[in-house]
């Protein structure tokens, strides 16, 4: 059996006589350390999936089993990144990963060790020497850095990133998708990423898991990205493999599955 097993699951929100199916037939393997992205036009559920893995919705029909345990509320085992950061805003960078490392290890740790734990994640991600800043005081980029050191020292068996580069701009944005390889390849985390963006897909995930077009969306196609690593982007931008996932993605995006918008 696979680390994550996604089987049969479909989500149907309802409200009064109203009802929109959003996911059906959703099937997902997902193996211990990979690096999976899902991508899809606007509104087709790819939220509404990771919210599925997160354990923040409720599966209508069919399961998700983590390690052998159903998924079926949230928990320390997923930690969830989202587009824009959601640290407190009254506290430091410090206390706000304290926050979730006293939440995880307040009793297997001491406070030695938890300390030691946050500078390490802090440090992970070049974010150690604002450990006394709060949000405001950061960019954006940086905010996003501390919402990731703070999701890896839950060390979640996964990592759910919603579009975790969304509102950056383009450079900080490249920055970060190369501390995120940087870590995935040192730590081996499983990490699954919602994205826009076919280029980041291609150059970060070992396999792109791409959707049609809701209502009742569902996996038209899982496509492998066979690049070694570590990747670098500018030795890429010229790579045949490269350039040949990039136009399946965009293939499938722009000709077979077009975005059609609502009336
Ligand atoms: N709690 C909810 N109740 C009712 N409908 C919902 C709920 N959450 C999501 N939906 C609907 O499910 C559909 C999919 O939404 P979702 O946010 O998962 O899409 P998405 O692919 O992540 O979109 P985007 O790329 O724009 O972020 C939308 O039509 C949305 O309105």
């Amino acid at each position: 059996m696979s680390y994550l097993q996604i089987s049969r699951v479909g989500k149907t929100f309802a409200r009064g006589a109203s009802s929109t199916e959003v996911l059906r037939n959703i099937d997902l393997e997902i193996e211990q350390g990979e690096f999976v992205s899902i991508i899809g036009h606007s509104g087709c559920g790819k939220s509404t999936l990771l919210n599925l893995i997160a354990g923040l919705t409720e599966v209508t029909t069919g399961g998700i089993i983590l390690e052998n345990a159903e998924v079926n509320a949230p928990g320390p085992d997923r930690a969830v990144v989202f587009q824009n950061h959601s640290l407190l805003p009254w506290l430091t960078v410090y206390e706000n990963v304290n926050l979730a490392v006293a939440k995880v290890f307040g009793r297997t740790k001491t406070p030695a060790q938890r300390h030691s734990w946050i500078m390490d994640n802090l440090n992970l991600v070049q974010m150690a020497h604002a450990r006394d800043k709060r949000p405001t005081e950061i960019s954006g980029g940086m905010k996003q850095r501390v919402g990731i050191a703070r999701a890896l020292a839950m060390e979640p068996k996964i990592l759910l990133l919603d579009e975790p580069f969304g509102a950056l701009d383009a450079l900080t944005r490249a920055h970060l998708q190369d501390q995120m390889m940087d870590i995935h390849q040192r730590l081996g985390n499983t990490m699954i990423m919602i994205t826009h963006d076919v280029d980041e897909a291609v150059l970060l995930s070992d396999r792109i898991v791409m959707m049609t077009n809701g209502p009742a969306a569902t996996i038209g196609e899982v496509l492998a990205v066979p690049l070694n690593r570590p990747r670098r982007r500018l030795e890429l931008a010229t790579d045949r493999t490269y350039l040949r996932c990039r136009e399946a993605v965009l293939k499938f995006l722009y000709e077979r599955h077009r975005f059609v918008e609502a009336a």
